[in-house]
């Protein structure tokens, strides 16, 4: 059995591929070895047979065992260690869940089943570095994939909606806060039905305004409110969340030399862990919209369409729905009134599962099925 090093399982995104493994029974493959930062030494975790005891994870020796390394440590950790693993030899696999190798020549983009073709061929060429791509990027792709598949996009332009967890477990827990504190400045008015509702207004208007409002992580309130920038700044008017789209779509899809246009605006809203984007897509042709749903269903085992009905996407195509599954619903699908060709689109996935952990987790299956 290969030898699994799994490093970062303890932390938010690990802790989901932990429990996808279970699920799917994937330690039943693989000879897992558990490594922490900060807890070398204490026992492993529970995963239905005997592991040892936690190794150091900026120990290169440890390190070099392995046959295969899953990190969801993050991009701090994968700078430290990555290239001092590599020059000391090492040619096993690294499969990571952080963005920093992601635009490495010699990485590729994961998203199993999507980019299943680009996988295979790399894995020919003796490429050992996968890296999970970005959360918004890989739900897109996920719910638009069979119209790239099919070369149908000319471009498509996302404007988001992305959940509190893409910064993180504490901006989750700020999230709450922040919800709460605003509830608690008005319960009292809130419990008389006879109170005026533009006090309450005005009260929680202050509230969100106020030094009540926690806001060590978001830097600003994200309850009662949005952020409309996500990640930093660049020289291009383009937060790096935004630039994101076009460079890792393209990479994802093996386009990189004649790419295709994918601009939009990432906006943090108060969800918890479902990012949702509303796309406008120009198609290369006209196509009915039955036509484009039946593509679109087709693609991958995970997506499905919601009729543009008004009961049935209020229902399905929302947070709550999704939250906590694998599916990708992709609905209010309909022909804009610009022409023909451009279509509206919106989708719904959880940022944890197929945004983070799931690629992850597919590429080590596929490294285990070629033995
Ligand atoms: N959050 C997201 O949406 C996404 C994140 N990523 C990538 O994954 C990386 C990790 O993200 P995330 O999982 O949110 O990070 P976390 O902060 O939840 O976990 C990271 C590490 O923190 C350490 N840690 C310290 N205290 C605790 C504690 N009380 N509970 C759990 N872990 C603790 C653990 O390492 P140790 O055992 O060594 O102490 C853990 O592996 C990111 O940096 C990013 O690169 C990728 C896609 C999406
Ligand atoms: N930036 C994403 C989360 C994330 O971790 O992205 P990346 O894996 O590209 O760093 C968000 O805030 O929603």
């Amino acid at each position: 059995m290969k030898k699994v090093g799994l490093v970062g399982w303890r932390g938010m995104v690990g802790s989901v591929l932990m429990q996808r493994m279970r699920e799917e029974n994937d330690f039943d493959f693989i000879d897992p070895v558990f490594f922490s930062t900060s807890q070398a030494g204490q026992a492993g975790p529970d995963v239905g047979k005997p592991v040892a005891e936690l190794q150091d994870a900026n120990n290169i020796d440890a390190l070099k065992a392995m046959d295969i390394i899953i990190t969801c440590q993050g991009g701090d950790y994968t700078k430290a260690v990555y290239s001092t693993l590599r020059a000391a030899g090492w040619n096993g696999y690294w499969i990571d869940a952080a963005s920093s190798l992601r635009m490495e020549d010699d990485a590729v983009i994961v998203l199993d089943p999507v980019n299943s073709n680009v996988i295979d061929d790399a894995l020919e060429s003796g490429i050992n570095t996968y890296v999970g791509g970005n959360c918004t990027v890989s739900l897109m792709l996920m719910a638009l994939g069979g119209l790239f598949e099919k070369d149908l996009i000319e471009w498509v332009s996302p404007m988001t909606y992305q959940a509190a967890s893409g910064g993180g477990a504490r901006h989750m827990r700020e999230l709450i806060n922040q919800m709460g504190t605003i509830h608690s400045s008005v319960a009292e008015l809130l419990d008389d039905p006879a109170s005026a509702i533009l006090e309450i207004d005005k009260i929680v208007a202050e509230t969100i305004r106020s030094d009540a409002m926690p806001t060590e992580n978001f830097g600003v309130a994200l309850g009662g409110s949005l952020i409309p920038w996500i990640d930093s700044q660049l020289d291009n008017g383009q937060s790096r969340e935004e630039w994101k789209a076009e460079a890792e779509t393209n990479k994802i899809l093996g386009l990189s030399e004649a790419p295709i246009p994918v601009d939009g605006l990432c906006v943090r809203v108060g969800a918890m862990r479902c990012h949702s984007q509303a796309m406008t897509i120009k198609l290369k042709k006209d196509l009915p919209v039955s036509e484009i749903e039946s593509i679109l269903a087709g693609s991958n085992d995970w997506v499905k369409v919601i009729p543009n009905d008004k009961d049935q996407t209020v229902n399905e195509l929302t947070p709550t729905n999704v939250t906590g599954t694998l599916s990708i619903p992709v609905g209010r699908i309909r022909k804009l009134n610009m022409g023909p060709e451009y279509i509206s689109a919106f989708t719904v996935g959880d940022q944890l599962l197929w945004g983070a952990a799931e690629p992850l987790r597919r590429m080590l299956r596929i490294l285990l099925a070629r033995d």
